[in-house]
Order: structure tokens, then sequence, then C-alpha cells
């Protein structure tokens, strides 16, 4: 007869076990279903925020695969220069390389842009986004409409739009990309008008998935930290010093290392992807009900997340902010009061 407790860690053991196996059968089982790499060549892709930064990084990337792109913001002056640079990276001198000058944060801005590419798109980046960061209690309401707007109604229209255009067309393996951001898996002082925008880009992109299933659409999200870009440049000019101080000042990938990580997880068939090891510590640690990309593995990452996490929290970003209280008063609450 065996005692209670040893009972009880038989049984745990077992249970554990029974997880880590069940865990490996169904990642490889999952792992083959998606084993049929995406490819960029002969795609038509349709990138949004495409003059600059990650979007045009993302163009000029897909362009040297061999995929036709057409690339849209709302500034045409830019989209001329940029749709050269598109061209100068492309493959082959018969791809298509266009742009679409619209206005994505309306569904009838998001629409007339997809209807204007000569091909109905197979392909959708949502890059268009950006942030102006302040404190929470400095921000107008004015500014959180912007945030709504520029951040999650330019990937709710584009994906809407791209979604009904590739339904109706019977497009087949089509695609939806959308880019979210660090700050769509956690909460940063500074951010109030930017991250709660790109949390629900994460739940459009939960949504999406599952719905889209019904026209073969797969639908995917990029969670990337901080871009070296010309919209971070725009950013940092209105950024507190303490959101500076805790993001780190030297950190960021440049737009082009980003665009080849996140085609990279595209390729894979990664439902949430990361290009830098923090963002993945918190992919892991916030993963929910979504696809894992590694099985067990993301499991194994989240445990050191587990550990990291709260320090990083506690020691590092809550008491930098604790900091930064008489300065903040200092600065901020009394010139209000003046
Ligand atoms: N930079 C960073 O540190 C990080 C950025 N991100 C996200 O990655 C994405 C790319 O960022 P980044 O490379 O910095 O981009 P940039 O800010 O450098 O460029 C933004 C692009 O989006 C376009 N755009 C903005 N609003 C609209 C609109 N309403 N309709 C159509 N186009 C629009 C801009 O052109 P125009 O103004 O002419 O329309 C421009 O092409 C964004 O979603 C951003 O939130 C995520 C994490 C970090
Ligand atoms: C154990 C874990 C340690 C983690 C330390 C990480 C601290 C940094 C977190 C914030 C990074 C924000 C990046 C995205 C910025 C962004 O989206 C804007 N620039 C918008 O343009």
């Amino acid at each position: 007869m065996l005692s209670a407790p040893a009972l009880l860690t038989s049984l745990a053991s077992r249970t554990a076990l029974a997880a880590i196996i069940l865990s490996i059968v169904l990642s490889s089982i999952m792992g083959a279903l998606r084993s049929k790499k995406w490819k960029a060549q002969g795609k038509h892709v349709f990138i949004t925020g495409g003059s600059q930064g990650l979007g045009l990084a993302v163009a000029e990337l897909l362009a040297s695969k061999g995929a036709n792109v057409t690339i849209c913001s709302r500034t045409e002056s830019k989209l001329r220069e940029a749709v050269g640079k598109v061209k100068a990276a492309a493959k082959t001198e018969d791809q298509k390389v266009e742009y679409v000058a619209a206005d994505v944060s309306t569904f009838e801005g998001a629409k007339r842009a997809i209807e204007s590419c000569s091909v109905v798109p197979d392909t959708v980046f949502c890059c268009a986004g950006g942030a102006k960061p302040g404190f929470f209690i400095e921000q107008t309401e004015s500014d959180f409409e912007k945030g709504m707007r520029t951040d999650y109604w330019t990937c709710l229209a584009t994906s809407h739009a791209a979604a009904n255009a590739m339904a109706r067309n019977n497009v087949t393996n089509g695609k939806i990309v959308l880019i979210s951001s660090t700050l769509g898996l956690i909460g940063l002082i500074g951010y109030s008008q930017y991250g709660p925008m790109k949390h629900a880009i994460r739940g459009l992109a939960e949504s999406l998935r599952s719905e889209l299933i019904l026209y073969g659409i797969s639908v995917q999200a990029y969670f990337p930290g901080t871009i070296l870009s010309p919209g971070l440049e725009e950013e940092n000019k209105t950024k507190p010093k303490i959101t500076l101080e805790i993001e780190g000042e030297e950190e960021g990938l440049t737009p082009a290392q980003c665009a080849k990580g996140l085609i990279k997880g595209v390729e894979k068939g990664h439902f949430f992807i990361t290009t830098d090891f923090n963002t993945e510590l918190f992919r892991t640690a916030a993963l929910g009900a979504g696809p894992t990309n590694r099985g067990l593995l993301d499991r194994v990452i989240a445990l050191i997340g587990w550990i990291a996490i709260p320090f990083w929290r506690n020691l590092i970003a809550d008491r930098a902010i604790r900091k930064h209280r008489q300065q903040h008063k200092e600065e901020v609450l009394s010139a209000r009061l003046r």
C-alpha cells in the first residue's frame, strides 16, 4: 500500500509525464500539418505602411523573393520614392511593383485601396501604425482616438476589405499578417494611447484565425520590439524619459532585420511571430489558447519567463517608475497646477 503523499506524488509525476508526451505528439502532428512552407514567389502582396520603416523593408524583401508587391500609405511623394526602392530589390523585371495612396484607417479607404490593386491580393501585411507616447493623465480624448484609428482601425479595416476580396474572388491560400508589438503582450508606462490597441490587434488575430478558416485564409501576427524606423524617431520626440529608460535607449533592430525575422516566421507558419528574446518570453507567458510555435519548447521558454519576468517587472521597471515619482511631480503635476 502507498501512503497518501506517495500516492499523490506518483499521480502528479504520471500526469506530468502524460502531459509532456501528449504535447510532443500534438506538436509534431501540428508541425506535420503545416509542413508546406509558405513561399513569396509569385504571390500578390499588399502592404500598408509600405512607404517606410518595417513596411518598406518587408516590401523589398518579398520583392527580392519574387513576389508582386503593392505598397500603400497616405503620402504619395514618399510612396513614389519607396516604390523605386522596391523595384530595385525585385528578383526579375516582370514582377508587378505598384503603389496605392490611401488612408486605411477607414473602411472606405481600405476598401478602395484593396480594390485599386491590379490583381486581388492573396497576401496582406498590415504594417501601418504608430505611437504618440505620453503620460496617461496628459493625453487627450483625441490622442486616444487617433491611437484607435492609426493602430487598431488600420488593421481592422484592411483585413475586413482583404478578407472580403479574397473570399469573394475565390483566392486560395490567402494570408493576412497583422503587426502588433511587444506592447501588445505587456503594458508599459507612456504607452496607454498605443499598447491597448496592439492588444486589440492580438484579439483580432485570434478572432480572424478562427473565422477565416472558412475561406482558407491563414492569419498571423507579429510582435516586434523596438524598430529603428522613421516612426521611432518621430515618437521619441514626445516620449517620456522614464519610458525610454525602461525600454532601453540603445535597444532596437533595423527594419531589414525585423522583416527578415518576420518573413521567416511567416514561412514557418508561426501564429505569433517574434524577433527578440524578451518578446519571446512575453509571448510564451501570454500564450493563452492560440497555437504554439514549437510545442513543448514554448512551455520551456515560458518557464524561463516565469522566473525572469517578475524580476524584471519588480526590480527594474516598477522600481524605476517609483524612483521617478518626485521628478514627475515637479515636471508634470506642479506644471498643471500653475
Ligand atoms: N518603431 C517601433 O519601435 C515599433 C513599431 N511597431 C509597429 O510596427 C509597424 C511599423 O512601424 P514603423 O516601421 O516604425 O513605421 P513608421 O512609423 O516608420 O511608418 C508608418 C507607415 O504607416 C503609414 N501610415 C500611417 N498611418 C496610415 C494610414 N492611416 N493609412 C495608410 N498608411 C498609414 C505611414 O505613411 P503615411 O504617414 O504617409 O501614411 C508609413 O508608411 C507599426 O504598426 C508600429 O506600430 C511595433 C513595435 C515597435
Ligand atoms: C525578463 C524580461 C526582460 C524584458 C526587458 C524588456 C523591456 C522592454 C519592454 C518594452 C519594449 C517595447 C518595444 C515596442 C515599442 C513600440 O511598439 C513602440 N516603439 C511603437 O512604435
